[in-house]
């Protein structure tokens, strides 16, 4: 990561994440993401609730459930919630206008739908997190496997260059048996535009531009909290 080396940034990934604990109360269903930074935070959550607090969490990926239980958290089936009060999760990118690129993890999907029942919806991150424009890092979308060459086609057609995902020299394939595909599409002028063309494509499950879902980002800066709302 450019400018910034491992260790301090998580320990930057740490402070984000114990900060947003000041918005989480008693009884809360609270949405928990996935990835390193999402990682710092379920561990924070597990102390929360071993010194008292009360809460049940929703998962937005195999991994983070599996993590979340070993440490003890209670977890709520995800297709059973028709709100969820507060979620934490991070993301590859950010904007000052609270626009996102997630799904570095392949947890687009299940991070989108926990982001969308969510009344409050916080990202954490660390400082490299933030750009004047998302699209440095691809876009990443999740796809139905027999739809793959259609969805291909019409990426192309978006002027995208598509990259099927490939974890150990196989084919990735998602918590929901799909595929992720990571899309360059350049540094974007107009991501809700594009979030809306993404959104016509059948057989695209989901992209990972998060527009308007994000309620705050919190991010360290070595000892500085920033918070953009
Ligand atoms: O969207 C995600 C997973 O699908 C993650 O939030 C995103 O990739 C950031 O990960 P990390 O906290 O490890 O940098």
């Amino acid at each position: 990561m450019e400018g910034i080396d491992k260790n301090k940034q998580d320990q930057e990934k740490l402070s984000a994440a114990k900060a947003a604990f000041q918005f989480v109360k008693n009884n809360d269903v609270v949405g928990l993401g996935t990835g390193s930074t999402a990682t710092f935070a379920i561990e924070e959550l597990a102390k929360r609730i071993q010194a008292g607090l009360k809460i049940k969490a929703a998962a937005s990926s195999v991994k983070t459930e599996e993590l979340a239980l070993s440490l003890g958290i209670p977890i709520l089936k995800l297709e059973t919630l028709g709100s969820i009060d507060i979620s934490i999760d991070g993301a590859d990118e950010f904007t000052e206008s609270l626009n996102l690129i997630k799904g570095g993890g392949g947890a687009l999907f299940r991070e989108k739908i926990i982001a969308s029942l969510s009344k409050n919806s916080i990202i954490i991150t660390d400082s490299s997190k933030k750009v004047d424009r998302l699209g440095a890092f691809t876009v990443p979308v999740e796809v139905v496997p027999l739809a793959l060459q259609y969805v291909l086609n019409q990426l192309a057609a978006l002027n995208g260059k598509a990259v099927l995902r490939k974890m150990d020299e196989k084919t990735f394939v998602s918590d929901n048996g799909n595929y992720i595909v990571d899309v360059d599409f350049g540094l974007l002028d107009k991501p809700e535009e594009l979030a809306l063309a993404l959104n016509q494509i059948d057989g695209l499950l989901a992209h990972g531009l998060f527009i308007g879902l994000t309620s705050k980002v919190i991010m360290a800066k070595g000892d500085e909290i920033l918070v953009f709302e």
